[in-house]
């Protein structure tokens, strides 16, 4: 089932009726994958509802966030600086992008995580268990949608992208984000500039990997860009997650699927927005390269092949907003100065 969110500020200028995807994972499995595919073609975003990730987890979850994020500074600081994995304030990547926000970065492994929970937490192993158990549950729901994508795809192996995040070696990441609710409202107000300034919380960007998962509280502030450059907000809601495809799996559609491009604004004068997010990638020495089956003499491969660690030198010596995946196209791409 489609179902179109409320958009409101979409009812200006530029008239295309917009409704975000809202894809129910109870759906018969041929109608569910192809729902799933043409969202991933139209939007590379969507909702989902009925996914089955046990309430206990999530809320687990959200509480050890929140009473990291609750801590005073000096104490958060212990988990960081980030390296690009730890606890970070305002600085996102090391090429001087800035946010309203304060994270933390890990890495998936229970081993990196049970390290870094000695920092983070007071109750270090009561909070690797936490995330552990939330992780492997976005883990699966990554793994369920990637091979429903393969089977609406007809692509004879339905693993083909699901293997790459369950292989004991994937790169997968976790991220917890918090933006503090906007202060000096009224002097921000008066000023449009520090207004506009101040309420970036997390800039404009593409994710790199294969496919994202996406949960907050019940704060706004995310928004997706239409390929029309419109900018649509996501509106929240804490029993949904959402989806989005990463420039990973871009590449290995083709060019089918689009990466969608997001942003979060912080809007809210009074409670806090938190995210979590599981980003799906694969090993280090994985290639990442267009899946046989969607290249053909009409359709020639847009990239070329590299490996996840290519690509990952490449993204982390660049801005967030930077069209990383650009620098891949093959010269059979003849749209090279479009962007992303
Ligand atoms: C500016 C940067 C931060 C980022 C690495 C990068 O050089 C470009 C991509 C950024 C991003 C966006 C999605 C995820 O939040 C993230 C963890 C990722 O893999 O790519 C971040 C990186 C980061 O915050 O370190
Ligand atoms: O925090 C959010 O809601 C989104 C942040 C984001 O897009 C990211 O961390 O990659
Ligand atoms: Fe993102």
């Amino acid at each position: 089932m489609v179902v179109p969110s409320p958009t409101p500020s979409l009812r200006t200028k530029k008239t295309r009726a917009v409704g975000i995807p809202i894809i129910d994972l109870s759906l018969e499995r041929s109608v569910l994958s192809q729902k799933i595919v043409q969202a991933c073609e139209e939007y590379g975003f969507f909702k989902v509802v009925n996914h089955g990730v046990p309430r206990e987890i999530i809320s687990s979850m959200e509480k050890e966030g929140s009473d990291f994020f609750a801590k005073r500074s000096s104490e958060k600081q212990r988990a960081g600086p980030p390296s690009p994995f730890g606890y970070g304030c305002k600085n996102i990547g090391f090429n001087g992008d800035k946010g309203e926000l304060e994270y933390l970065l890990l890495q998936t492994d229970p081993a990196s995580i049970s390290e870094r929970s000695k920092a983070i937490s007071n109750n270090p192993s009561k909070f690797s268990c936490v995330v552990n158990d939330y992780i492997q549950a976005v883990r699966d729901l990554s793994c369920e949608i990637l091979d429903l994508i393969a089977e609406g795809l007809w692509v004879p192996d339905n693993s083909v992208f699901s293997k790459l995040i369950r292989d004991a070696h994937n790169d997968s990441c976790f991220r917890l984000n918090y933006y503090p609710p906007l202060k000096h409202f009224r002097e921000l107000e008066l000023s449009p500039k520090l207004n506009a300034d101040t309420r970036m919380g997390f800039g404009e960007h593409t994710d790199p990997q294969i496919l994202t998962i996406l949960r907050s509280n019940d704060v706004g502030g995310l928004q997706i860009c239409l390929d029309d450059g419109l900018w649509v907000p996501v509106l929240p809601d804490p029993n949904v997650f959402c989806v989005f495809v990463g420039d990973a799996l871009k590449a290995m559609t083709n060019g089918r699927f689009v990466s969608a491009s997001h942003r979060v604004l912080v809007t809210n004068t009074i409670k806090p927005r938190m995210s979590t997010i599981y980003f799906g990638a694969p090993p280090l020495d994985a290639y990442i390269s267009p899946i046989p089956e969607l290249v053909s003499p009409q359709k020639p491969s847009l990239y070329k092949h590299f490996t996840w660690s290519e690509f990952k030198k490449t993204f982390y010596s660049l801005r967030l907003g930077d069209c990383r995946l650009d620098l891949f196209k093959t010269l059979m791409c003849s749209d090279k100065t479009s962007s992303c």
